[in-house]
């Protein structure tokens, strides 16, 4: 790669947020993630990179029980969020949702306004008391999210009117309204022209003092930019997890190499 710039952040290791062992997920008869261990960190930014249809999507899934929507999906193996087994049954997916945030692709702001967007997650968790409180939740949401400014004169207006960087920065203000502990954002950036990403990009690194942040990305710069430890998966296999800039500058295994090097993909 000609313009791989690794960034050099303090990479002090947190606490473990998320803990994966032996993690199999099928749809149906396909194997789709074959036993995967990973310890996800707190406040740190984890990228999960590797050629398309390596899993990197549906792994991630598996960190909020989105898997759960998808009638053929099955997954295997445990799976602890502060030690707490979240495939546990007593575990209600919607409170677990609240506490791993996701963000997608494509921005998907409801067809509401901008206001009842972010204030959307605290009003069904019943995270307030008075509209005072919502109030300043959405206005922090919104501040978090970088957006406020451009948007606290038309909080009435609806959000599917904004730009798309806008939208996606409404979607990252709506998922962090909750106050969650993770976030998980699968290609945030792809629908996003260069302004909007580097915007993204530099939410991303500050939302990190708050959260554990996981970011599928095909863009290897982007991970290289935003992240302090990379997970690259291959044929559903997590085949090596460490700090980012070894995995980018000395890779231990040789498909790592071949995939950062631009021979497969
Ligand atoms: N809903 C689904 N039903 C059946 N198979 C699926 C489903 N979602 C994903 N798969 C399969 O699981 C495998 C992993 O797909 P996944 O989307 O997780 O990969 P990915 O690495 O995120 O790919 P991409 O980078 O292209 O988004 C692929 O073989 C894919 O076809």
């Amino acid at each position: 790669m000609n313009d791989m710039r690794i960034v050099e952040r303090n990479v002090d290791t947190k606490a473990v947020k998320i803990a994966a062992r032996k993690v199999q997920v099928f749809y149906g008869q396909s194997h789709a993630i074959k036993d995967v261990d990973v310890d996800i960190l707190d406040q740190t930014v984890t990228a999960f990179i590797g050629p398309s249809g390596c899993g990197k999507s549906t792994f991630l899934r598996c960190l909020n029980r989105m898997n759960d929507t998808i009638d053929s999906c099955r997954v295997e193996g445990r799976i602890t969020l502060d030690d707490e087994d979240i495939y546990d049954p007593k575990v209600d997916p919607v409170q677990l949702r609240a506490r791993v945030g996701m963000v997608f692709q494509k921005p998907n702001p409801f067809p509401k306004s901008i206001y009842d967007n972010v204030a959307y997650g605290p009003r069904i968790h019943g995270l307030t008391r008075s509209r005072a409180e919502l109030d300043e939740i959405v206005e922090k949401s919104l501040r978090r999210a970088a957006l406020w400014n451009e948007v606290k004169d038309r909080l009435a207006a609806p959000g599917t009117g904004l730009s798309g960087g806008q939208q996606q920065r409404l979607c990252i203000a709506r998922a962090v309204a909750t106050n969650p502990e993770v976030l998980l954002m699968d290609e945030p950036c792809s629908a996003l022209d260069p302004i909007a990403t580097a915007q993204v990009e530099e939410l991303i690194d500050e939302l990190r003092s708050a959260f554990s942040v996981v970011i599928v990305t095909h863009s290897m710069q982007q991970a290289a930019r935003v992240s302090q430890r990379t997970a690259f998966f291959h044929l559903g296999n997590l085949v090596e997890y460490g700090e980012t800039g070894q995995i980018f500058t000395n890779p231990h295994d040789q498909r790592t190499e071949s995939y950062i090097t631009g021979r497969i993909g």
